[in-house]
């Protein structure tokens, strides 16, 4: 078999993989990519754009049912169909416009999952390549659950392309995606109920900010059920039958759909890694500080499937960076993170940068807690919203911020003046002395500190 050879081989066409390939094509290197779905990844394909054009529609909807009666008369409904077919503006453009712009650059694409043979040999399509540095960027995929009748479960990527919303829904798992998906499902019309094995959401986040969301949430109709074991789900004629037990008590609900949205494990189980001597384990491939695997040194993982950091769409776009420039000019570029910041986009969002409170206890002698309910505040006022809190972490010494987490309709851009002061090392008197805009939620962080 004839072996095609090349200085850089990227598994996975998503912004980690997409990052590196163009950055070494552009460095004259010879560069290939491959992917076994359509080009472009996850973010852009089936993960935060369409689902923020989707949510696009949810808050113009319920910042008009907020001012009912206030100046706004009648409450709108979605028309679910006409907004898929506006997503599908965004996505179906995707795959080809990545193709085309990898391609430009000379970049040569196959369509399928390569396969370790040794450590710097794949196969793919059928053909041996070789290649002085491979590049694994697959991602995440979601978790199989161990359950009867798993395959009956659909997932995000069904849940953004549904062309009919069911009128009752389950989502199996309350973290970022089912809480995301309930809140938009449950504003556009259908009955929503969650099921996690967990004693509460959001597990991540600050568990008071957690907490006003829950209710919230419960106010919107949704239905939470905690410490539940998901044992299995059948179909009926029309609907699906999820049976749970709690405090060992069975349950079961029916539903038009069950979404498995219990959580994310690396993509790597086509790959063949033993072959390729890659060692990873159940976060991903095990990377160093250049992103190099340990094991294999012809191999760099970046993105949601190297197994450090959040997976999330600026992290995996900065670790491309690193491995290019690693691969480019030999290992130079060390991953240094700064705080990052993440939000959950459930109206309000949830958002939070640095230490909780719980970490920051720990890490400093003294903190200062700065939380409050800001309802009563003037933006939540003018536009009729019902929650708004924040938490804000002082290391009392310095007066420094450490860490900020904020429950409302702005945070998701609100916290990245919080990421900025971390990573700045600010005080609160650096931010009461800066002059913002007035009337604007960034404004309110003055009060916050
Ligand atoms: C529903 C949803 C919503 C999200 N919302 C947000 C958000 O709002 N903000 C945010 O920051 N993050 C969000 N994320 C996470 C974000 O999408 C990921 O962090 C980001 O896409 C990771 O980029 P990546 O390049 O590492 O991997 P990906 O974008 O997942 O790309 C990996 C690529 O590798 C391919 N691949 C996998 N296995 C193989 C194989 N064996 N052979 C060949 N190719 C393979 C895949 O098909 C894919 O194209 C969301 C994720 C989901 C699922
Ligand atoms: N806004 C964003 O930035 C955003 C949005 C979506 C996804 N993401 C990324 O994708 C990752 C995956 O998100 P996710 O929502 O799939 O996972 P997650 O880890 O956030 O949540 C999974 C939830 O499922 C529950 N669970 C696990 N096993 C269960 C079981 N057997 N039965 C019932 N519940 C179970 C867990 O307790 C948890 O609450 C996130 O960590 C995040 O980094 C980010």
């Amino acid at each position: 078999m004839e072996v095609k050879k090349f200085d850089v081989f990227v598994i996975g066409s998503g912004i980690a993989g997409q990052t590196v390939a163009t950055n070494c094509a552009k460095a004259g290197l010879k560069v290939a990519v491959a992917d076994k779905r359509e080009f472009g990844g996850t973010c852009a394909n089936r993960g935060c754009d369409p689902k923020k054009v989707l949510l696009a529609a949810t808050e113009v909807l319920e910042s008009a049912a907020l001012m009912d009666g206030k100046g706004v008369n009648g409450k709108l409904e979605i028309n679910w169909k006409k907004l898929q077919k506006f997503k599908n503006n965004f996505t179906e453009a995707e795959p080809k416009s990545t193709e085309e712009k990898l391609k430009d650059l000379g970049i040569t694409l196959y369509h399928q999952s390569p396969q370790f043979l040794d450590k710097n040999t794949l196969e793919v399509e059928g053909k041996k390549v070789q290649a002085k540095k491979i590049v694994i960027a697959t991602g995440y995929e979601p978790r199989v659950l161990p359950i009867k009748g798993h395959k009956l479960l659909r997932n995000s990527d069904d849940f953004l392309d549904l062309k009919e919303l069911p009128k009752k829904l389950v989502f199996i798992g309350a973290g970022y995606i089912g809480m995301e998906f309930a809140h938009m499902a449950a504003r556009a019309g259908s009955k929503v109920t969650i099921i996690d094995s967990g004693k509460r959401a959001l597990k991540p986040f600050d568990a008071d900010l957690v907490a006003e969301l829950i209710n919230y949430s419960k106010k919107m109709g949704i239905e939470f059920v905690f410490g539940a074991q998901v044992e299995k789900v059948e179909k009926l004629r029309k609907k699906y039958k999820i049976y749970f037990n709690t405090k060992g008590k069975n349950q079961s609900l029916k539903a038009g759909l069950v979404f498995n949205t219990a959580g994310r494990v690396p993509a790597v189980s086509k790959l063949d890694l033993e072959k390729g001597e890659v060692e990873h384990n159940e976060y991903g491939i095990v990377v160093n500080s250049f992103l190099q695997n340990t094991t294999n040194e012809n191999v760099y993982a970046c993105g949601d499937v190297s197994d450090n950091e959040l997976p999330l769409t600026p992290l995996s776009g900065r670790e491309g960076y690193v491995v290019s420039q690693n691969i480019i000019h030999g290992n130079t570029k060390k991953l240094n993170t700064p705080v990052v910041p993440s939000v959950v986009f459930t109206l309000p969002h949830l958002a939070s940068v640095g230490y909780s409170e719980k970490e920051a206890k720990n890490r400093y002698k003294n903190v200062i807690v700065r939380e409050g309910n800001a309802k009563k505040w003037f933006n939540a006022k003018r536009k009729n919203y019902p929650v708004y809190n924040y938490k804000i972490i002082l290391n009392k010494r310095t007066q420094e911020i450490v860490g900020a987490h904020i429950l409302s309709p702005d945070a998701a851009e609100t916290i990245n003046i919080f990421a900025m002061a971390i990573n700045k090392k600010m005080t609160a008197g650096d931010i009461k002395g800066t002059i913002f805009t007035y009337p604007s939620w960034i404004n309110d962080v003055k009060s916050m500190v």
